[in-house]
């Protein structure tokens, strides 16, 4: 009986490709192994995804070689990989890669090599030194192009590759680099006895730096760069000295784990308090029962909602499984892992972007074989390979970090580790201090149990909130600060407490706002706040499409003080140093923190209490847990309000409790300050009561009328293309095939997006409102159809026009 395997390939076609094992190869081919098959004129590698014995009616290439003795995705991961390629509408072989760290990609080179049925003796003399050489030296195809190009054997070696003389041959390209450190260690013939009877010897000056350091380094070597203390006496300079003296030399050593270094105390364990005991008790008999189970731990900052994760892991390790904590990514800080590890020690294994691949794939290997059974990590840990999974946990489950916006596959991680669990009988836990509209609908709904933790731990405090009108402190600012922000911070100083500064921008979108009464212009079609595009002096909705000239009067109030916001830098920073002369300042946002292990280091600092003032945007917000900060004050509240969507109001509760609730943990009470031009706006005094279900109530009533998430499903295709009037014009296109599609379904736009222009792309969308409970296939389906449609009234014409889909759109 032949054997057919369909594979999957990591490019954007959504389908698979049939292909024979020939009877050469193993037959014992199985779903998840990865393969090298003849794909166009070269050979490719892509994962089966399916093995069958359905002759299909077209003639097959057989499959070149197995790449993997053991299948890479259990057949649980193909399945969510599965659904994941049809709810958010991405090929299955571009999910498959999302899940697969990079080392085990599809990261491949294209090699030549000389076609099997070559006749070398009907070689002319141009041919037979191309084939030689090729012969001679193994050639990639980008060598090989260059080393003819602009030569007479351009055009021959074109003509081989095209006859198929020579093919195209791809391997996988393992880009794995181990990170390394110097190690010191004795040269050749020296040890620490000769360094002795040298340092006794009568000729030797004492008083040098280098023997000196000869003395000291004499009793640690092997030493480590890392472990080498910061003193006087091993400096670069001894260092060099002892080297050239033909003392010491180094190796390159593999660097060690960076979690070695945390301490591991299984005892330390907390005992819960009544609160979270009532809601771990909750989540350990759904633990027991060993079904699906979904819940919504709803707690405010501080109420502890970690010891309830590490419980209910403890009590999963314990019953032989295994767990995956999800965390932001900003969050993934030695303060979130060590809590973890000091409870979990080896078992633990996280995975984050500033991992080398080297150390992605052993972390992911540990976990394949087993060796360790909870994965910590950002979105994309959703696809770790825990074995005999029982819990996922999702903290700060409203963080906008766990859609992935681009590339493909534009996937939510809530969503996708619910339906992980599901296929495992696993339970997931969802916490937030600010749950999404989308989990307090579920709960509504009855599709997760909903717990609470509604006091801080030892009666630690909510701290203040004072909401600063600006329009009342225009003559009384210092700097960007008003007044009674910047004496409370003055006094906190005295006091030798701490403060964090949140200065909130989103570099692209700029609004307009009244300066009188703080109004900022909203669109008469999606209540969304309009955007300014300073080209074209206009005011925008990127949802519908709206535009208007800008405002020369506010039409609120009816005055002409209306100014240009959201853009440009603060240089608060340097504001700082000359109010705040005797502080230490730090700053950390994206800007200071793309170098490896500087936000670590930011941190670190201070929580070791070597700066003062912690300043820098959302980044300041999430998680930290600081007892000694006291004041925190958000400068402007309003550039998060008039962000261009539908959930900007959301987003804006959640990051001012969120920023808030870092002042106060310890035993010392805390302040917070927001700065707006809009003290009447609902986030500001719902966050000001901290009460996140009076916000969410007034929020779900305003949503619903006007059918956004979580009353409908957004369906966004993004166009892109160089050409301004060709992505205008197929955005209508498309606008007109999905209406004509699904006659019944809002369609919105088109409209430039809301950063109309990237990467010299100018981009167009076009958004479907579908009902909520729409699964996979239906989205599937609908999606097919519309591009099919699209596709044959377009007839080609727009080639320069590429469409995403990304479905549950979120800004
Ligand atoms: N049962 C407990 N026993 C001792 N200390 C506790 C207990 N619960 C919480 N704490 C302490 O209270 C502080 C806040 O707890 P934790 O950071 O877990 O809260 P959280 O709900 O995760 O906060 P956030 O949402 O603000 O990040 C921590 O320092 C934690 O160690
Ligand atoms: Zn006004």
């Amino acid at each position: 009986m032949p054997i057919f395997v369909d594979v999957a390939l990591p490019a954007a076609v959504r389908k698979q490709f049939t292909y024979h094992v020939p009877d050469e190869l193993d037959s014992s081919v199985q779903q998840g192994q990865r393969v090298w098959i003849p794909f166009r004129n070269y050979y490719a590698i892509g994962v089966i995804v399916n093995v069958h014995q359905q002759k299909p009616s077209f003639k097959t290439k057989p499959v070149r070689k197995v790449l993997d003795e053991e299948p890479l995705l259990s057949e649980e991961l193909l399945d969510l990989t599965q659904w994941i390629s049809k709810f958010y509408y991405a090929s299955w072989g571009e999910t498959i890669q999302a899940a697969l760290p990079a080392g085990l990609n599809f990261v491949s080179r294209k090699y030549l090599n000389i076609a099997d049925d070559l006749n070398q003796e009907q070689l002319n003399e141009d041919q037979k030194e191309i084939i030689e050489d090729l012969q001679a030296n193994k050639t990639t195809l980008n060598e090989a192009k260059k080393r003819w190009k602009g030569t007479g054997l351009n055009k021959v070696f074109s003509k081989l590759l095209k006859d198929k003389k020579i093919e195209i041959w791809e391997e996988p390209d393992m880009k794995v680099t181990v990170a390394t450190e110097r190690e010191w260690i004795w040269a050749n013939d020296k040890n620490e006895e000769k360094a002795r009877t040298f340092l006794e010897s009568e000729e030797v000056n004492e008083d040098l730096k280098w023997t000196s350091a000869l003395a000291h380094i004499a009793e640690e070597l092997p030493i480590r760069q890392s472990e080498i203390p910061d003193d006087s006496v091993f400096t670069s300079y001894t260092l060099k000295k002892l080297q050239d003296e033909g003392w010491i030399t180094y190796r390159e050593v593999e660097k060690k784990n960076e979690m070695e270094h945390l301490d591991h105390e299984p005892d330390s364990i907390k005992s819960l308090n009544d609160e979270q005991r009532a809601a771990f008790g909750e989540i350990n008999e759904s633990l027991s029962d060993g079904k699906f189970a979904n819940y919504l731990l709803f707690g405010i900052t501080g109420s502890g909602k970690t010891e309830v994760y590490i419980h209910a892991l403890k009590k999963v390790i314990e019953s032989g499984k295994g767990g995956i904590v999800l965390v932001p990514e900003i969050a993934l800080t030695p303060q979130t892992v060590s809590r973890f590890y000091r409870i979990f020690g080896d078992e633990i294994a996280v995975l984050h972007s500033r991992m080398t691949n080297r150390q992605r794939l052993q972390a992911w290997q540990d976990l394949y074989s087993g060796k360790k059974n909870i994965a910590i990590g950002p979105r994309s840990a959703v696809f770790a390979p825990v074995q005999n999974l029982g819990l996922i946990i999702l903290d700060e489950e409203h963080d906008s970090s766990y859609k992935q916006m681009d590339p493909a596959p534009r996937y939510h991680a809530r969503e996708t580790a619910i339906m992980r669990a599901q296929m495992n009988d696993a339970v997931v836990i969802m916490g937030s201090a600010t749950p999404s509209m989308q989990a307090l609908n579920m709960a509504a709904k009855k599709k997760c149990t909903m717990l609470e933790l509604n006091k801080r731990h030892a009666n630690a405090k909510l701290p203040e909130v004072k909401v600063l009108d600006l329009k009342q402190y225009k003559g009384a600012m210092r700097g960007e600060l008003a007044v009674p922000l910047f004496m409370a911070m003055e006094e906190a100083l005295d006091k030798d407490e701490q403060i964090i500064l949140l200065y909130n921008r989103r570099g692209y979108a700029s609004y307009l706002q009244c300066e009188d009464c703080g109004h900022i212009p909203e669109s008469p079609e999606s209540s969304v706040s309009l955007t300014y595009h300073k080209r074209k002096n206009l005011l925008m909705d990127h949802y519908t499409g709206y535009s208007r000239r800008k405002d020369t009067q506010c039409e609120n109030c009816g005055s002409s003080n209306l100014t240009i916001q959201g853009s440009g830098t603060q240089n608060i920073e340097e504001q700082l140093d000359d109010l705040f002369p005797n502080a230490n300042v730090i700053r950390f946002d994206r800007d200071s923190t793309s170098r490896k292990g500087a936000h670590e280091n930011i941190l670190k600092q201070f929580g070791e209490g070597k700066a003062d003032i912690l300043i820098g945007t959302q980044l300041v917000a999430k998680g930290l847990d600081f007892p000694n900060v006291t004041v925190v004050g958000v400068v402007n509240a309003d550039t998060e309000l008039a962000f261009p969507s539908f959930q900007a109001t959301e987003r804006m509760y959640q990051l001012l409790s969120q920023v808030s609730g870092r002042s106060g943990r310890g035993e010392k009470p805390g302040t917070v300050f927001l700065q707006t031009r809009q003290p009447d706006n609902s986030a500001l005094i719902f966050a000001k009561k901290h009460d996140h279900r009076g916000f969410a109530r007034q929020e779900m009533e305003f949503r619903k009328p006007l059918y956004y998430p979580p009353f409908s499903r957004l369906i966004r295709f993004e166009l892109k293309s160089t050409k301004g009037h060709e992505v205008n014009m197929a955005a209508h296109a498309l606008k007109n095939s999905a209406e004509r599609v699904v006659p019944d379904i809002p369609v919105l736009g088109p409209s430039p997006a809301a950063i109309p222009w990237m990467n010299k792309k100018f981009i167009w969308e076009v958004t479907l409102k579908i009902e909520p409970e729409r699964g996979a296939r239906y989205i599937e389906a609908l999606v097919d159809k519309t591009m099919e449609v699209y596709e044959a009234d377009v007839k080609g014409k727009f080639g320069s026009v590429r469409v995403n889909v990304n479905v549950d759109a979120i800004n």
